[in-house]
């Protein structure tokens, strides 16, 4: 083994050597000067790229040559990319770019090799990459598909005055770019109302996100709003995550239950609503977002302000725009128009023909007080359909489904033995009868329960689930 005398002729023949061993090996090479301007091209590269000569692409710059090239990327950050996927055309080839330096360290272009001309060397790698771009694809398609909105004005049924009024508000509400409050009992329409709302806006093309303030517990709504930094939290938040402001970037945020919200997140919300932007928990550093706020509450946030639980700036800053949603018993000559159109989705969901009411029937159900509004509606009508098969629902048949009308067990009648119905019925009596008492407000039927406002929200989705009601 003969010894070296002279490292740096060397390191000369082996950077040559190096070049030209890889340019024999691979499919191409191609070296660019710091202006990105192509120097030199092989003759492979030239013929595999389609060109007349290798000649003609030497002084173009590299992406009149190779349109979806990275290396002036390479000149730029001096970093190497030593394996990517480049699309040309209809064909893939596996490439690496490297930076070349003088002397004294300072990048004065780049070279590129075509490992290969296809993909099959690559199989296992390029297979995996493959299904795991069109796993990301799919999960980007279900994402955008949730973050449509699935009503629009059409949906919000009514021709009462009240709920015309309301429409005529909601709508004008939908040009402006303020914050809009919309304010009614449970069940009255509001995220119908706002995602309508959203989708007359000019922001219609962009995210809907719905959060229910109520239904978070307290210690996770800051994350939930504002988003963690990485390693902020343990386990599945490791990694961090986006909060919904940041979801709803370019789009509306429908805040629901808002009187809900603990007094220190109500100041950091209104910080967010003035400075348009937002810090995730954990993080020093400040995100700008452009979000339109959509709030809701079933509680009189003004009552809520003079008892001290809601900021007097943060319901200013709300109530730019608010709109009142009528109860159902204060436009009750809609019900029919109503009841039509739920009797029409319970039977295309069904595969059924719709059913119709009896004029009888019909009046039971106006002189009810439907304290849970059109969701309370839509849940006793698919009660009603699901334990008939009538295609004309009677008065008696709904007189067993709601809460006031229900008659007085007889002597004689077969007593309920199982302890869990027993249980049910007098949970089920129990929530309906606090609804009812405090209005609709579920904050309020909560206290009167003694439970807290997440049991009843478990509870109320346990007892009654409504089928596509809440999508938070
Ligand atoms: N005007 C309307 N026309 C037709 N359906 C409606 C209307 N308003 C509400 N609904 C139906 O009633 C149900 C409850 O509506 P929504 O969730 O919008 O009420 P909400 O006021 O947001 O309730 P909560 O305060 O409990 O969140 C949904 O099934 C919705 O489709």
């Amino acid at each position: 083994m003969g010894r070296l005398k002279d490292p740096d002729a060397i390191r000369r023949i082996a950077k040559k050597s190096l070049f030209e061993g890889l340019d024999g090996m691979c499919e191409g090479a191609i070296i660019i000067d710091r202006d990105a301007k192509v120097v030199w091209i092989s003759d492979k590269y030239a013929a595999r790229l389609g060109l007349a000569s290798p000649a003609s692409a030497v002084g173009k710059v590299v992406e009149d040559v190779i349109p979806n090239s990275l290396m002036r990327e390479v000149v730029r950050t001096g970093e190497p990319m030593m394996l990517d996927i480049m699309q040309f055309g209809p064909d893939s080839f596996v490439v690496m770019r490297v930076p070349i330096k003088d002397e004294r360290g300072r990048i004065i272009g780049a070279a590129g090799f075509m490992i290969f001309d296809s993909l099959k060397h690559l199989h296992p790698l390029v297979s995996k990459f493959q299904r795991l771009e069109t796993q990301l694809a799919d999960t980007q398609k279900t994402l955008a598909e949730e973050r449509r909105v699935k009503y629009t004005f059409t949906n919000f049924m009514g021709s009462s005055p009240a709920a015309m009024e309301t429409k005529r508000q909601a709508r004008r509400a939908a040009q402006a770019e303020t914050t809009v409050l919309l304010l009614g009992e449970t069940g009255t329409g509001k995220e119908v109302l706002a995602q309508a709302i959203h989708a007359a806006s000019p922001r219609a093309h962009g995210p809907f996100i719905g959060i229910n303030v109520a239904a978070i517990p307290d210690t996770l709504l800051e994350s939930e709003f504002f988003g963690a930094a990485a390693s902020a939290y343990t386990g599945a938040d490791k990694r961090g995550r986006d909060g919904k402001f940041v979801l709803a970037n370019g789009g509306t945020l429908f805040l629901d239950e808002v009187g809900d919200m603990p007094m220190g997140v109500q100041a950091k919300l209104l910080r967010v609503l003035q400075e348009k932007e937002v810090e995730p928990l954990g993080s020093n550093r400040v995100a700008k977002v452009d979000v339109r706020v959509i709030a809701a509450s079933s509680v009189d946030l003004r009552q809520m302000v003079s008892m001290g639980r809601f900021r007097s700036d943060l319901y200013y800053r709300l109530s730019v725009l608010p709109i009142e949603l009528p109860p159902l018993r204060d436009r009750i000559g809609d019900l029919e128009l109503l009841c039509d159109h739920i009797l029409e989705d319970i039977s295309r969901a069904s595969g059924r023909p719709p059913r119709e009411l009896t004029p009888t029937a019909l009046a039971v159900l106006s002189a009810y007080s439907w304290p849970g509004n059109i969701r309370e509606l839509r849940n006793v009508l698919e009660q009603v359909t699901m334990n008939s098969d009538n295609a004309r629902l009677s008065a008696e048949e709904f007189s067993l489904v709601l809460p006031r009308l229900a008659p007085a067990s007889r002597p004689g009648d077969r007593p309920t033995l199982r302890l869990a119905d027993v249980v049910a019925d007098a949970e089920r009596h129990a929530i309906k009868s606090a609804l009812a008492a405090a209005e609709g407000k579920k904050i309020l039927a909560a206290e009167l329960l003694g439970i807290s406002r997440a049991t009843l929200y478990q509870k109320l989705s346990a007892l009654a689930p409504a089928r596509g009601d809440r999508r938070h």
